[in-house]
């Protein structure tokens, strides 16, 4: 089989954590190239308005020709015994600038004293890819990975609230697991194994 260079897939995020999750991801014929664009407000009321804005919003700041994909990632976790908090304010949720320990113990706080059965949480990761130039929608995924949240901080892996995060089949949390053993089941690789093969990238004999 002739030899061919790895397709490009542009990302808007500001999260170098989502970069080298999506890099372990990609299949060798995918290369993920990180968008120089400006942050802009996530003023949406679900994942995928903002990730849309985020796309559109490294469309328009990506340098190249016109035409390439674009993509970007939003993404959180729902408690539904908090009425479905953080959701789409998880990097926010103690406030505008909060850090992601800052945000961690809000979340313990609030479920401080929660009962087995009302410890149950998901990720969301909604990826919304569109042209650049014309910031067109192209397509749109969006993978889930269910679980519970820990009593306490388990490990200090990953990101965000990684270490809280316990997903169901496992004793350990996000913040415990290699990143490939969380890659293998997590929301963004779910999302993002979806968007890979409905934009027909995946490597000829499939994956
Ligand atoms: O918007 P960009 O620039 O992509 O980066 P961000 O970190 O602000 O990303 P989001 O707006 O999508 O917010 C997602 C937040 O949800 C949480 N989150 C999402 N995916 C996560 C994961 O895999 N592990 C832990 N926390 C996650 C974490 O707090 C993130 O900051
Ligand atoms: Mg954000």
């Amino acid at each position: 089989m002739a030899e061919s260079s790895p397709k490009v897939l542009y990302l808007g995020t500001g999260n170098p954590h989502k970069v080298s999750e999506f890099e372990r991801l990609a299949p060798a014929s995918l290369s993920i190239h990180p968008s120089p664009a400006p942050p802009v407000p996530e003023t949406g009321a679900t994942f995928f308005s903002n990730a849309f804005i985020k796309a559109r919003n490294a469309a328009q700041a990506f340098p190249g020709p016109a035409g390439q994909i674009v993509f970007a990632d939003d993404s959180g976790l729902i408690v539904p015994a908090l009425g479905g908090e953080p959701g789409v304010l998880s990097a926010r949720y103690a406030g505008e600038n909060a850090t992601d320990l800052e945000n961690r113990e809000k979340l313990q706080r609030k479920m401080k004293g929660l009962p087995p059965e009302e410890r149950g949480a998901f990720f969301a990761c909604v990826l919304v890819a569109v042209q650049s130039g014309s910031g067109r929608l192209v397509a749109a995924t969006a993978g889930y990975v269910f679980g519970k949240i820990a009593r306490g901080p388990m490990g200090d892996g990953g990101f965000g609230y990684d270490p809280l995060f316990i997903p169901d089949g496992y004793h350990v949390s996000f913040g415990l697991m290699a990143p490939e053993e969380k890659n293998r089941i997590s929301h963004r690789a779910i999302a993002f194994r979806r968007l890979v093969s409905l934009l027909a990238l995946q490597e000829e004999g499939g994956r």
